[in-house]
């Protein structure tokens, strides 16, 4: 069978796409596209957090997201950002590889 010639550079292999709903708190916190290296992500959730003031403000590695559409998407009521776990859980659901 004639070989596809797909050519990606490396820039375009650690691409992810979010679904639609982590996209949308994506946007939210100013991410523009549809396709994201993890470490943008991770950047746009950790605004997200700051902008809708979900972090406790006198302990501030724990993260209050009951009632946000984060928490929806983690299923939880509440995590510490010390255990980066439940967030790794959600995006394994959340996010496909962006790769061809
Ligand atoms: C190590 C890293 C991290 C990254 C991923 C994970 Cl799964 C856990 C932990 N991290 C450490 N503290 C935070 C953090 C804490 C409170 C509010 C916002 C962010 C973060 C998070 C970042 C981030 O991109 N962090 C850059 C530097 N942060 C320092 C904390 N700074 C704020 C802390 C609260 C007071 C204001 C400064 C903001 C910049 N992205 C995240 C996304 C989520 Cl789903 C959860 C947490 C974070």
């Amino acid at each position: 069978a004639a070989e596809s010639a797909c050519r990606l550079t490396l820039g375009q292999v650690n691409q992810v796409r979010p679904k639609l709903p982590l996209l949308k708190l994506l946007q939210a916190a100013g991410a523009q596209g549809e396709t994201f290296t993890l470490k943008e992500v991770m950047h746009y959730l950790g605004q997200y957090i700051m902008v809708k003031q979900l972090y406790d403000k006198n302990q501030q590695h724990m993260v209050y997201c009951g009632g946000d559409q984060l928490g929806e998407l983690l299923g939880l009521e509440s995590f510490s950002v010390k255990d980066p776990s439940p967030v790794y859980d959600m995006l394994k659901r959340n996010l496909t590889s962006a790769a061809m």
